[in-house]
């Protein structure tokens, strides 16, 4: 049945799954802060900042105005980057007026409390009695590729699995599945930490260390993951699915992603001071670098790999430490 959805943001994430939401036969609206976006969108069926002439499905709106956005809203996707959440949710604790389901797709970690994003966000909107439920979506999904209309999978990860198959149905279509999880512990902790991982892949193969080494550090990296999501209650069995293994080998393996890419620049430029200011895209591991090392100090977890990151990222130790820590003996 045909569901009224809202996606915060116009960025290139909430355009694909707009799209991917659109072509299922939902109606869907779009709120964004930038207006040429919004327009592109609107007028055009297009959203050129980020997928050149790529013709998006014309049934999706879009707009500026928060409140309009949300007034037919039965489901709410958080389509904005981490950092952009506080204020997204502090809008929402304002103007929400009726009841929706929330799917978050930022992929990060609650920095304040250094606690699962998902928590922060079902805690701050709770207090409304508007939050019937939470989801994330989670998978190996670069979004030129699901807005092209290409196959991709994804979990939904909620602690109601019910929900979590509700809204499967939702998404799912021809070319987008999306397969139910219980584990929102596994799925988001491995969804942000993954992005550390593919710069650390960026830097090893910019290196030219082969594919042997990038394999390497793949296996070494999703077994660091799984002792930090541990920690949050993840379990073991989770670490197959799309959202865990499937994001990670995606990420740390495609030129198409930002934080592979930005790897690659740390590299090429000798120096992850300069490649950040060199950076004018969203690149998620970096702050999820700096909050998965406050994680080792808070809950008393080694990792050789998170912390070699945040000292090549954060305190300027030069990108062979990398290698350093993982090829030497
Ligand atoms: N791009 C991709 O392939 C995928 C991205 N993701 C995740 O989705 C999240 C969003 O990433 P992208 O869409 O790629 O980022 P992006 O950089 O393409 O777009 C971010 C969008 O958020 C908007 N925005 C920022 N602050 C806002 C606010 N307060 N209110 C409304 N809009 C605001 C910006 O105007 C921009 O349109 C990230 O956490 C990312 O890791 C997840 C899967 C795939
Ligand atoms: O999370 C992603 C694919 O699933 C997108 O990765 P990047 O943010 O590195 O482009």
């Amino acid at each position: 049945m045909q569901k009224n959805i809202t996606i915060i943001g116009t960025g290139a994430y909430g355009t694909a799954l707009a799209n991917v939401l659109a072509d299922k036969g939902n109606n869907v609206v779009m709120y964004g802060v930038v207006e040429q976006q919004v327009d592109d969108i609107s007028i055009n069926h297009m959203n050129q900042s980020f997928f050149r002439d790529l013709k998006l499905n014309e049934n999706i709106q879009a707009t500026m105005d928060f409140v309009a956005s949300l007034e037919k809203a039965e489901y709410i996707v958080l389509g904005v980057p981490t950092k952009a959440l506080p204020s997204v949710l502090k809008d929402l604790s304002k103007y929400l007026k009726k009841e929706v389901v929330i799917i978050n797709t930022a992929k990060g970690i609650d920095e304040q409390d250094v606690d699962l994003l998902s928590k922060y966000i079902i805690n701050t909107l709770q207090p409304t009695r508007y939050l019937k439920g939470y989801c994330g979506l989670y998978g190996p999904s670069i979004a030129s590729e699901v807005a092209s209309r290409e196959p991709t999978y994804v979990n939904i990860a909620s602690n109601d699995i019910e929900l979590a198959k509700e809204v499967c149905d939702v998404f799912t279509n021809e070319y987008f599945f999306a397969k139910p999880s219980n584990d929102l512990p596994a799925c988001e902790i491995s969804a942000a930490l993954k992005n550390v991982i593919a710069i650390a892949a960026g830097m090893i193969d910019e290196s030219g260390l082969g594919d042997n080494a990038h394999a390497s550090l793949l296996t070494y990296g999703l077994n660091e993951i799984y002792k930090i999501a541990k920690v949050f209650g993840a379990k073991h069995d989770s670490f197959t699915n799309y959202a865990t293994m499937g994001d990670l080998v995606l990420t740390a393996s495609s030129k198409k992603s930002r934080n592979y890419t930005f790897g690659r620049m740390i590299v090429q430029e000798n120096s992850a001071k300069k490649a950040r200011e060199d950076c004018d895209f969203t690149v998620e591991g970096v702050g999820t670098c700096e909050v998965a090392n406050k994680i080792l100090d808070k809950y008393h977890v080694e990792s050789k790999l998170f912390k070699v990151m945040y000292e090549i990222i954060y305190q300027n130790k030069a990108p062979k430490a990398l290698l350093q820590a993982l090829f030497t003996l």
